[in-house]
């Protein structure tokens, strides 16, 4: 029978704040252990260091370039989404006769009539939100138990954040004290139906944490050293527990793919109550290190030897590695993405020996920013980015300018992961180095010759009439779209 899949991500969790990857305060027992139980990724890549574009990756297995999920980010009005003719994971497995359901932060699209919530990419069952739990005010919500407000205002003007299961909205704004242990039950009910269905499943759990503004319910509240930031992360690791168990309670492990990342790298604009992306350079919304480098876990007792590897993976590969656990054809479209079997059964090379770096807002006349090959990382271009504000490093923040690099900026990512010695500055430069460099500008010129730029779905722009309203007639709106 094939494998079930539990497929975990994390929101704008960095590469330094899990205890396994580093974290001197962040409790995160139930990730370490699967951790340390599974297979450690050290060089794992989103596609993109923003939201949309690196989730529109990971269920398509294509870059964002292709599917048209460029630039920026889907808000609540959104008119675009990720195209219904993009074959998703959910859509591949349900072929096999996969159960499928997705909980929590979708951020692929709204549209009329909700036309592009997950219910139709594949996923039967859909319980969350359609875009980042800050795209809508947020003062006067509880975010910590019984009565600390959200961390400043997140967006105003538009309707309140509301929770939906399938297409109808259940609650608007979220009770976000008792939003996770919804999601939880949620799961684990489903988790239980399948297994006394005996149907292989995809569970897609993409939890808000620990995005801003953080959150958590009350046996969270103050528990971890960390702060604000620490205890939404302490409610993930607990649901990551909750969700194993689960498939321990129902007999499933043995037969259960686990895998945990993140979408993009951390806000550290957000100081105190943002991530950390320990070592790397930068963070959210920069093609730093730091912005699309993150944790990944893969966790398969008894299929899964225990360890770390050093192999480079990505998002990318998460759809070609499903599709052959489950024995399933591949879509006939462009896929960015390999199969990792090698990689997590047999201790292997990866198949991926390159990793296309794109900005939040990639365009056509610039192409790729960046490209690391091997072991090595070429900055074509760089860019700071606001989301990446307040670390010490001015290269990071919004105030420093798109700058192209000619020759590009070179590093050794296996001897210098923090990018802070360029092989082509200060002293004589070998044979290798440059055949390298040769090498690696070549693949961004092929790179950038076969990509296709899809229809941008973001530059649809935004209609007020889309924005999702739990009483469709009540004024004024937005605010009347108010049913706690
Ligand atoms: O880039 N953005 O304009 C943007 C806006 C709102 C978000 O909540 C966000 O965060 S993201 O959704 O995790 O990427 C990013
Ligand atoms: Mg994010």
């Amino acid at each position: 029978r094939p494998p079930n899949i539990l497929l975990i991500l994390a929101d704008d969790l960095g590469f330094g704040d899990l205890g396994s990857y580093g974290h001197p305060a962040s409790a995160t027992p139930n990730l370490d252990e699967m951790a340390a139980s599974g297979l450690r990724f050290t060089d794992f890549y989103a596609s993109c260091p923003i939201c949309s574009p690196s989730r529109a990756a990971l269920l398509t297995g294509r870059y964002q370039t292709r599917s048209g999920v460029y630039p920026g980010v889907f808000y609540p009005g959104s008119r675009g989404g990720l195209p219904l003719s993009e074959v998703t994971i959910a859509e591949v497995l349900k072929a096999r006769g996969y159960a499928t359901a997705m909980v929590g932060k979708w951020h692929l699209g709204l549209g009329a009539n909700g036309s592009f919530l997950p219910i139709h990419q594949g996923f039967d069952h859909f319980l969350g939100v359609p875009y980042s739990h800050d795209q809508g005010p947020c003062q006067n919500l509880t975010c910590f138990p019984p009565d600390t407000k959200c961390f400043g205002t997140c967006d105003q003007g538009v309707v309140p954040v509301p929770l939906f299961l399938n297409q109808s909205i259940l609650q608007q704004p979220i009770a976000f004290p008792q939003l996770v242990s919804r999601y939880n039950k949620f799961s684990r009910d489903f988790i239980a139906d399948c297994a006394r269905r005996g149907h292989p499943f995809l569970l897609y759990y993409a939890s808000h944490h620990t995005h801003y503004p953080q959150f958590g319910s009350q046996e969270y509240v103050g528990q971890s050293l960390r702060g604000p930031f620490g205890d939404a992360l302490m409610e993930l690791d607990g649901s990551v527990g909750l969700l194993l168990q689960a498939l321990q309670e129902n007999g499933l492990e043995g037969n259960t793919l686990v895998f945990f990342t993140a979408d993009n790298g951390p806000e550290t604009m957000r100081m105190a109550r943002g991530g950390s992306s320990g070592l790397l350079k930068c963070g959210k919304g920069t093609t730093y290190e730091g912005g699309m480098r993150e944790p990944a876990v893969a966790y398969w007792p008894g299929r899964i030897s225990p360890g770390v590897t050093h192999e480079m993976a990505s998002t990318l590969d998460v759809l070609p590695t499903l599709a052959a656990l489950a024995g399933v054809p591949l879509p006939s479209v462009p896929l960015d993405g390999y199969d990792l079997s090698p990689v997590l059964f047999g201790g292997g090379k990866s198949p991926r020996q390159m990793m296309i770096y794109y900005p939040s807002s990639p365009s056509d006349q610039l192409g790729v920013f960046a490209i690391r090959y091997g072991k090595h990382k070429a900055h074509f271009f760089t860019q700071g980015s606001l989301q990446s504000g307040t670390t010490p490093d001015p290269d990071c923040h919004g105030l420093a300018p798109l700058t192209p690099h000619e020759p590009p900026l070179l590093f050794d990512l296996e001897a210098d992961p923090a990018e802070n010695y360029n092989l082509l500055e200060g002293g004589a430069v070998g044979p290798e180095v440059l055949q390298v460099l040769k090498e690696i500008k070549q693949h961004k010129v092929l790179f950038d010759q076969h990509m296709e730029f899809g229809e941008s779905q973001i530059r649809k722009g935004t209609d007020p009439a889309l924005q999702p309203c739990c009483a469709p007639h009540c004024t004024p709106k937005p605010s009347c779209c108010h049913c706690p």
